[in-house]
């Protein structure tokens, strides 16, 4: 069983209990010593009063019995017992008297007492004796008398105040210092700097007793070390995220650059780089989807594919770069002329362009490619290899789908457009040939 009483528990009510005990046991051994003194010196008393006795009362007695002055006998025996603080005295006459002083029943012979013999002076014989009982010596008797009592009072008194003085003066030199240290390690901090606790260098009175303040430098020395510790972690906690908000930055842009890139591919992978058109691809993809949705929803759907007349002539006479130029130029006619959101235009490959008019039957979409054409030459841009007025003109290819003329697939709607273009480029181009 481990369990202490709870009062008992701080060193502070130990200490105190330790000391009251200490004075308790102070006044047990100095009373005790007190009264084995008192009880020898009242015994030596006795026995000295007790060979006074013959002394101060043999005649006396001797001459009252001798005149048969029994009554004086008797108050002189009295006088004996109440001064001499006796017990008891008998005295026995040779003639038979018998006087007591004190209880009627005497002890024994064998109790502790002492004799004396009457005698008449000058006279040697024995006319009586008296017996005397010495007062009864006991520690009870002594505890019980006011100044033995009184003394024993004061010593408890005094073994009282020397131990709450002692511990007061042990909880002042040794305890407070304990406590303050035992409230430190309770609230222990290592976040926290030394400075805030008793162990720091200035935390202690230069009185405090040397084993607390080797444990308030071993306290000290744990808590820097821990906190050398802690402040390392912490530098390495800051590195640590700086190097990983460095990265998600690093990170965040290798990102935003491979979207870009991927937007660019996205794009390139669909458009053509020169014009900025809808390429082949994209171009085909579209055909299949509205190939498909005009067959489902029997609507009609025009295609047309137009291509610049002589461009490698063109080349060869104004160079490759202008030749460029003339493509992006074509391309943003298309754009314009083109630019419903159902429309698509784009560069085929070379020189060669398509259009995806979804809705256009084959006179509505014809009406608006020859005015497209039309516009081309009119632009009037100069060709010197063109046997047209020395202009660039384009060829057009038209085949459209419609319930009433309905191709059997995408490639085959496509075939007839190029088919047409073909004819148009064989009945001397700047034209429009429809499929038949
Ligand atoms: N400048 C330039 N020329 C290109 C480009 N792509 C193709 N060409 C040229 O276009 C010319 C096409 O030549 P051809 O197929 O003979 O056609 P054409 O000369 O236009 O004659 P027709 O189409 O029969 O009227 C070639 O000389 C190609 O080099 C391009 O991106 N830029």
């Amino acid at each position: 069983m481990n369990a202490t009483y709870a009062p008992l528990r701080s060193l502070k009510s130990r200490t105190l209990m330790g000391l009251l005990l200490l004075g308790l046991a102070m006044v047990l051994v100095l009373g005790g010593w007190h009264l084995r003194r008192e009880l020898n010196l009242q015994a030596e008393q006795a026995e000295a009063s007790q060979q006074l006795l013959p002394l101060l009362y043999a005649e006396p007695l001797s001459r009252a019995m001798a005149s048969s002055q029994t009554s004086a006998a008797q108050r002189l025996l009295e006088a004996m017992v109440s001064r001499h603080e006796l017990q008891s005295a008998e005295l026995r006459g040779r003639d038979g008297l018998r006087l007591l002083s004190g209880p009627d029943a005497l002890p024994g012979q064998d109790s502790p007492h002492s004799e004396f013999a009457l005698r008449l002076p000058g006279d040697s014989e024995e006319i009586g004796r008296v017996r005397v009982i010495a007062p009864e010596l006991s520690a009870w008797g002594q505890l019980g008398k006011p100044s033995m009592q009184h003394w024993l009072l004061q010593l408890l008194a005094l073994a009282l105040a020397l131990g709450l003085g002692a511990a007061m003066l042990v909880d002042r030199l040794l305890l407070r210092h304990l406590r303050r240290m035992a409230s430190d390690m309770e609230r222990f901090d290592p976040s926290r700097p030394p400075s805030e606790f008793s162990w720091f260098d200035d935390g202690l009175p230069a009185r405090t007793p040397a084993e607390l303040q080797q444990i308030n430098r071993a306290m000290a020395h744990v808590h820097q070390s821990v906190d050398q510790q802690l402040q390392r972690k912490q530098r390495e906690m800051r590195d640590l995220s700086a190097q990983v908000a460095q990265q998600a930055r690093a990170l965040h842009e290798a990102q935003a650059a491979l979207d870009i890139k991927q937007r660019e591919l996205a794009q390139l992978a669909r458009h053509d780089k020169l014009t900025g058109l809808a390429n082949r691809r994209e171009f085909d993809d579209a055909l299949r989807r509205e190939f498909k949705r005009a067959q489902r929803q029997q609507s009609r759907l025009a295609l047309a594919v137009l291509d610049l007349d002589h461009l490698k002539a063109y080349n060869e006479l104004h160079g490759h770069d202008a030749g460029d130029e003339l493509l992006r130029r074509f391309a943003r006619l298309l754009g314009e002329r083109f630019k419903r959101d159902t429309d698509l235009v784009a560069r085929l490959g070379g020189e060669e362009f398509g259009a995806l008019l979804p809705g256009f039957d084959a006179d509505s979409a014809q009406g608006l490619l020859e005015s497209l054409r039309e516009e081309w030459r009119r632009l009037s841009l100069p060709h010197g290899a063109s046997p047209v007025d020395a202009v660039v003109t384009v060829s057009i290819g038209l085949a459209a789908y419609s319930p009433a003329q309905p191709y059997l697939s995408p490639l085959a709607l496509m075939q007839a457009a190029d088919e047409a273009l073909y004819i148009a480029k064989h009945a001397g181009r700047d034209r429009l040939s429809l499929a038949a």
